[in-house]
């Protein structure tokens, strides 16, 4: 689905208005309307035995508000509105939306955050609607303002937080909490989700997320070029890599994974067995020479071999064999238990450097980028999938301080002609080409070691089955996650492992149409419906 910036938001805007001859208040009408019927859906009882505090700001989503606290009122809801900040301030629509609602015999009260009486009333209301900042916000609220005192007014209260475009005090395009912000539980957004429901402190804010139309018309909304976008099941479902009926093993593809050292032999295995259970058809791992007994004890899939070992790690002297197996191969995910050994980092950026094969590279194999970034830069122009968590891309230059994931993993990604899968709270793949798509699934399960290795064999494996670099990248991280969610759902994010996740893929494949596979059709005239045709139906669906 794709995200609207605030810019943007402000140009469909104008376009609708000043090109379609789309009145804004009649814009502004239709967004009430959505958050009127999100409330009355929340009420507990009857509109009539309800209360709701509308707090409203002086800009557009203030209008909003206001729009919003009539409607309800006219549903016959016990309703007062509160502007937050100065009547002079109304903007033209939010003025005409005040002249609408007192119309009714409702005023626009000022909010006045020692008044007791009206603390108390947004304290036992049912449903407060919070329009006091959409897409306009465009600096830190300040601690000692009326603004950060509605807020938290809001946080404290009881009743069902639903936020109008987007929860107050979060940054539309970053979800960055400018101050303070408005936790939600339900977000009414407006034409397009923004990046800052998605992402960052936003995402934690906005409670669940309704996209409601408002008027603008689909050809301009449809025209919008967006470079940020979120990845669901539909997406995974268009990336999944076809089986051919009559594959062999060598038409899915083979993957060679590169790691371990002494003390890690978990990580290679893990990444080795994300690998098997996606669909790959061959399976190598390299290991030093220690740790191959105990791999090829854990293996039974996937193929491991010894290589060359120097104090515990991989040793350079492993090249010639790693190059032999390589050349077999589609696909190398380097890193996963590889350690920091001198030698170990050496054949990395040597692997980086010789090989024009797409390369996954994950934990130590991004650790050994750590000051030598050219040797990712010399990659441009063939596929290098990065996978760090923050610590390994702060590491590697990344840029986090600013609060904005976004814009920090499109820069690396442009900057070092990479994919960039900057793992964490909503993973986000972003490309060469700047574009950033941003995962929806999976838990704090997830947070644990050897989570990312499985992911790094994901990616591989698809990579190898022949998806593009990018939908190995997010597909891998999409089904990495809803595997994940179903692993939790079962076993509490507390308990799962990384091999759970394993364990769980097979549903999440399902789920996007992975159960393939064709029984020969032969119908008996007491059994009409062949194995062939159920399965079909089963694939449909
Ligand atoms: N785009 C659409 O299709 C429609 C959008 N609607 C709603 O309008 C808002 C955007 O309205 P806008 O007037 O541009 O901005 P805001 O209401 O979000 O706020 C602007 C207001 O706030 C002041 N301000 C900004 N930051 C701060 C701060 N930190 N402290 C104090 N004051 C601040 C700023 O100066 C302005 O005065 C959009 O989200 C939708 O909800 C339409 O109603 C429908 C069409
Ligand atoms: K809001």
């Amino acid at each position: 689905m794709k995200l609207a910036t605030a810019v943007q938001m402000r140009e469909l805007d104008r376009l609708a208005t000043e090109e379609d001859g789309i009145p804004s208040i009649d814009l502004m009408e239709q967004a009430a309307d959505g958050i009127v019927q999100t409330a009355l859906e929340l009420l507990p009882r009857r509109p009539g035995k309800c209360r709701a505090a509308v707090l409203c700001g002086a800009g557009n989503n203030g209008g909003d508000g206001i729009s919003a606290a009539r409607k309800l009122f006219l549903k016959g809801v016990h309703v007062r509105a509160f502007l937050v900040g100065s009547y002079e301030k109304l903007t033209q629509d939010a003025l005409e939306e005040t002249r609408r609602l007192s119309e009714c015999g409702l005023e626009l009260e000022h909010f006045e955050p020692e008044n007791e009486e009206q603390r108390a009333w947004c304290g036992k209301s049912h449903v407060l609607i919070d329009a006091i900042f959409g897409v306009g916000l465009s600096r830190e609220i300040s601690p000692e303002s009326d603004f950060a005192a509605a807020i938290h007014l809001i946080n404290h209260c009881q009743g069902t937080v639903i936020s109008a475009d987007i929860s107050s005090g979060v940054e539309a395009d970053t979800g960055r909490i400018l101050g303070c912000a408005v936790k939600a539980d339900r977000t009414v957004t407006f034409t397009l989700a923004k990046p800052g429901h998605a992402v960052g402190d936003g995402a934690l804010y906005a409670g669940d997320v309704t996209v409601w139309t408002i008027g603008i018309p689909e050809k301009r909304v449809k025209a919008l070029t967006s470079r940020v976008q979120t990845v669901h099941e539909t997406y995974a479902r268009e990336a999944l890599p076809r089986r051919k009926e009559d594959g062999h093993k060598g038409t899915f593809g083979k993957v060679l994974v590169i790691g371990g050292a002494v003390g890690y032999s978990g990580a290679p295995y893990l990444a080795a067995s994300g690998a098997v259970h996606s669909g790959c058809g061959l399976v190598f791992l390299g290991v030093p020479e220690s740790l191959w007994a105990v791999e090829a004890m854990k293996c039974i899939s996937a193929m491991p071999f010894p290589l060359a070992e120097k104090e515990g790690g991989l040793s350079c002297k492993a090249l010639p064999d790693l190059r032999e197996k390589l050349a077999e191969c589609d696909v190398l995910a380097l890193g996963p238990g590889l350690g920091h050994g001198e030698s170990a980092v050496r054949l990395v950026h040597t692997l980086l450097d010789e090989t024009s094969k797409p390369i996954v590279l994950d934990a130590d194999g991004i650790n050994a980028l750590e000051g030598h970034i050219d040797s990712l830069d010399g990659r441009r122009g063939r596929v290098t999938i990065l996978t760090p968590h923050d610590g390994e891309f702060l590491r590697i230059g990344g840029e986090l301080s600013h609060g904005d994931r976004v814009r920090a993993a499109r820069e690396f990604a442009i900057r070092h002609g990479c994919i960039l899968v900057l793992k964490g709270h909503r993973t986000l793949t972003a490309t060469p080409e700047g574009n950033v798509l941003v995962n929806t699934t999976g838990n704090s399960g997830l947070a644990k070691g050897g989570s990312g290795d499985v992911l790094t064999g994901l990616i591989a494996s698809l990579l190898a089955q022949g998806t593009t670099a990018v939908q190995a990248a997010a597909l891998g991280v999409w089904l990495h996650g809803r595997a994940g969610d179903l692993a939790a759902s079962r076993l509490t994010a507390y308990a799962m492992t990384p091999k759970d996740v394993i364990s769980a893929l097979p549903e999440a494949l399902i789920e996007i149409g992975g159960a393939c596979g064709a029984q020969m059709g032969m119908r008996t005239n007491d059994n009409p419906v062949s194995a062939a045709d159920s399965l079909r139906q089963n694939r449909r669906r």
